[in-house]
């Protein structure tokens, strides 16, 4: 079964348009879960220009499903992650001033920091993802730092998905299918939508979890909330 997770980092974005506290993003998360979400994601970045760090201990309080924290490890994000203890903690590599999420961890390069970091997340008993681009030699870092789990950065299979979606998905297979021998969950998120989710659903092994944001908070503004996460779980089945 593959798990939806909602990123409501956007509801976010919406409420600090106006500074307020609409819409709220608490009742955002737990109107989510109730419309069927198996999980909830969010991704503070250090200038808070979404998710605050205030919300994600707000948040703590309230999610029933799955809480998952995206970010880079910094000093201050490990903080927040150890003090709030999500069920998972997925690390990404990107920059402050990025607009979005633009690369996985080179975990070669990056093998000794992430292989610590991913250690004192794991002895709070919080298990671990790491954002990676489809590429067999990154698979095979992930497994040498000790994580539980990839993301795979699914924006460029998104982007082609409509060109030729043979070739788009083929690296995602080839990755899927390594993380697999190595016993490695596979989750995938980032530019994911209503076209492109089924056939990434029916075509990678072992897909355990996708978190999606910005596609579906769109779609919900045409269909509403609740319809958008059905439509959502209907191509996961
Ligand atoms: C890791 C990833 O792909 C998502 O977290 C994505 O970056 C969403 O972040 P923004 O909402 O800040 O674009
Ligand atoms: N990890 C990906 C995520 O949380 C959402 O990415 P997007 O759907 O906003 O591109």
């Amino acid at each position: 079964m593959t798990k939806l997770s909602v990123n409501i980092n956007k509801i976010a974005t919406l409420r600090n348009a106006r500074g307020g506290d609409r819409p709220n993003v608490v009742q955002a998360a737990k109107d989510c879960e109730r419309f069927g979400a198996q999980g909830i994601t969010v991704h503070p970045r250090p200038d808070e220009r979404h998710i605050r760090y205030q919300d994600v201990y707000d948040l703590k309080e309230v999610v029933t499903t799955e809480f998952n924290i995206e970010g880079n490890p910094t000093p201050d994000f490990l903080k927040l992650v150890k003090e709030v203890r999500p069920e998972q903690a997925t690390l990404v590599p990107d920059a402050p001033d990025a607009i979005t999420s633009n690369a996985g961890w080179d975990t070669q390069k990056h093998e000794g920091f992430l292989t610590d970091v991913i250690g004192e997340l794991k002895e709070l008993g919080i298990r671990t993802s790491i954002f990676v681009d489809p590429n067999e030699r990154m698979i095979e870092g992930a497994k040498l730092v000790g994580t539980d789990r990839v993301e795979l950065y699914t924006e460029a299979y998104a982007k082609h998905y409509h060109d030729n979606r043979e070739q788009a998905i083929a690296p995602y297979l080839a990755a899927a299918k390594r993380a697999q021998e190595f016993g490695i969950g596979l989750n995938a998120g980032h530019d994911l939508d209503l076209d492109n989710l089924k056939y990434l659903h029916d075509t990678l092994p072992g897909l355990l979890e996708v978190s999606i944001g910005h596609a579906l908070i769109c779609d919900a503004l045409y269909f509403g909330l609740e319809n958008t996460i059905q439509q959502y779980l209907r191509q996961l089945k």
